[in-house]
């Protein structure tokens, strides 16, 4: 278990930090002006444009929490982390990485032409559609609800609480799914899918559609930066090299065709969705002990304004000048 700098713990420096990311946050919330909420899902069109919140929890224990953090908001590409994580934990790591590569695309989150064009073996990665689809069509059961199972079981784990799926943006993902289904075709045309299209569908859509707070993000991350340990008892939640393969993959998949500009920039590992969720897992770090979270802490952002790449453009910007601020970098 990671152990804490006592004098970054005390409610004197945890009022200072506070006031630092007040600052930032009312600061960036004027760049959310700069981003369009997505539109290709209906449901998402209802969220607050200008809304921008933060989560950080250290695994010294201490939180600090700012902006608009009692928004839910639906997870999207954030679950292609968790399914990943549950696929791996059911399945085992060397099925998982023969069904589907570790290489970044370097083009959007939802494209289908590199599949045909490069004639790849399986997909490219887990944290693009083609790849998540593929992976969720590994996860054991037969109905959509039986496979997201061990998904809500392994976030119980980690929260304490049951997550909620969101019907409504479940309906409308369901009903604007048109590229989703393309990519599906042709993953059952080439044979990458290990189950039934319309329940691999279901689930997947399902798996965008479960309800979070940025909390939850945070303690996720946290979980994460922790190797897949619980930092406060040590327990494992995530086996170890599961946790670290995936945030491999979140530095060079994780923001999308963002993902190489992320990492030269803010350097942590993150995973966003177009709902304006960013999940990151700040590790702990051995160089400076005179910088805040020193022993690593999870962090959570919404901000529903996205970019040109589909990443919350002012959470971003904000994660980008702490990193820089606190030398979260992990290079
Ligand atoms: N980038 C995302 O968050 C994409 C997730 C979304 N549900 C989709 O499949 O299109």
């Amino acid at each position: 278990m990671v152990q804490g700098i006592a004098n970054w713990n005390t409610e004197e420096t945890q009022e200072w930090l506070q006031q630092y990311v007040d600052d930032w946050v009312t600061f960036y919330r004027k760049n959310t002006d700069d981003g369009e909420l997505a539109s290709y899902i209906p449901e998402l069109q209802k969220a607050d444009p200008n809304a921008l919140g933060i989560v950080i929890r250290g695994n010294n224990g201490m939180t600090l929490r700012s902006g608009d953090t009692g928004e839910q908001f639906t997870l999207q590409s954030i679950s292609k982390a968790i399914t990943f994580i549950v696929a791996c934990m059911e399945r085992g790591v060397s099925y998982m990485l023969n069904n589907v590569d570790v290489e970044p695309t370097g083009e959007a989150f939802n494209s289908i032409m590199h599949l045909e064009m490069k004639q790849v073996k399986k997909p490219l990665n887990p944290f693009n559609n083609a790849g998540a689809i593929t992976v969720t069509s590994t996860l054991p059961g037969t109905t959509s609800d039986e496979r997201l199972e061990p998904v809500f079981q392994l976030l119980e784990n980690m929260f304490g609480h049951r997550l909620k799926l969101n019907h409504a943006v479940y309906e409308s993902e369901r009903k604007s799914s048109t590229r989703n289904r393309a990519i599906g075709y042709y993953l059952l045309e080439v044979g990458f899918l290990e189950s039934d299209l319309d329940v691999t569908l279901e689930t997947y859509f399902k798996q965008c559609s479960i309800d979070v707070t940025i909390d939850d993000l945070a303690r996720i991350g946290q979980v994460l930066a922790n190797d897949g340990m619980d930092p406060k008892n040590g327990e494992e939640i995530v086996p170890r090299q599961i946790a670290r393969i995936t945030k491999v993959l979140m530095l060079t998949c994780g923001m999308y065709n963002a993902s190489g500009k992320f990492a030269t920039y803010v350097g942590i590992p993150a995973k966003s969705g177009v709902s304006g969720g960013i999940l990151a897992a700040v590790p702990p770090r051995v160089r400076d002990d005179t910088m805040p979270f020193i022993d690593g802490c999870g962090i959570g952002v919404y901000g529903p304004a996205l970019g040109e790449e589909g990443n919350s453009v002012a959470g971003i910007r904000l994660l980008r000048h702490i990193a820089t601020q606190w030398d979260l970098s992990i290079f």
